[in-house]
């Protein structure tokens, strides 16, 4: 069934494994475009990079965990239903075929991840299908390259509103108040050392990673 109008948004990701980084980012975000929901999807086959050790079902399991009852947002494990790299153009078309075409529909993405867009598949199509909020991430603050700069200047818009008076089509660098250093790979590293990765993740997530004897391999 089709639901217009709509604010969505979606935040994928390999989320190896799902840290407060990504969290907090997803509830501030979630508030500061007033969405009605926030997709995190977990990447069955993450398309630039190596397949993680831990699987996909593994992955999504420590998202639910993490993100309990919190209102808003919604563990997707919609990538773990197809085959092949999980390109967002292929999630993005399908949650626009779901919620109509007059909804707001956002990817949103850190800034390390958007210097590699033009990388991705279909990178023009993905503004056909949605809008493009990037957040900050600390450490990253390198200049845009010209190709990059290319597919998005022209798209940029200074506001949350003007954002969402059209369903697709643009760009938003967005500075949330809450800015964390936290990545998984640092996560990761600690649980190798066999150092605490308490305050880093939420406590179910910690809880499951100890029960599943997970992250305990150097990648
Ligand atoms: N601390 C953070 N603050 C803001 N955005 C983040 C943060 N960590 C990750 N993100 C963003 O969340 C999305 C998913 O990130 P991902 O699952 O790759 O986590 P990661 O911590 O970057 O992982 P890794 O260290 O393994 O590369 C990406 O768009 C990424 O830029
Ligand atoms: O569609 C693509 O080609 C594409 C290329 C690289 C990354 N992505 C998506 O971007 C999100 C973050 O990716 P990553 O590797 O930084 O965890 C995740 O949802 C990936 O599926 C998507």
């Amino acid at each position: 069934m089709s639901q217009s109008g709509q604010r969505i948004g979606m935040l994928g990701g390999t989320f190896d494994p799902v840290h407060l980084g990504h969290l907090r980012s997803a509830l501030e975000v979630h508030e500061a475009l007033s969405l009605d929901r926030l997709h995190m999807i977990p990447a069955q086959q993450p398309p630039l990079r190596s397949q993680p050790q831990v699987s996909a079902q593994q992955r999504l399991a420590l998202l639910k965990a993490g993100i309990g009852d919190t209102p808003g947002l919604v563990a997707d494990d919609r990538e773990l239903r197809r085959d092949g790299p999980s390109y967002s153009a292929d999630t993005l078309a399908e949650l626009r075929a779901e919620y109509g075409y007059q909804s707001r529909l956002v990817m949103v993405i850190g800034f390390d991840a958007f210097l590699r867009l033009t990388q991705w598949h279909q990178p023009e199509r993905l503004f056909e299908l949605a809008h493009l909020v990037v957040i900050a991430r600390p450490g990253y603050n390198d200049p845009l390259p010209e190709s990059l700069m290319e597919l998005v200047e022209h798209r940029r818009v200074d506001s949350v509103e003007t954002l969402m008076q059209r369903p697709c089509g643009g760009y938003l660098p967005l500075q949330l108040p809450s800015l964390m250093t936290i990545s998984a790979t640092y996560i990761r590293q600690c649980l190798v050392e066999k150092k605490s990765v308490r305050y880093l993740v939420p406590a179910p997530v910690e809880e499951a990673i100890e029960q599943g004897r997970l992250y305990q391999q150097r990648d």
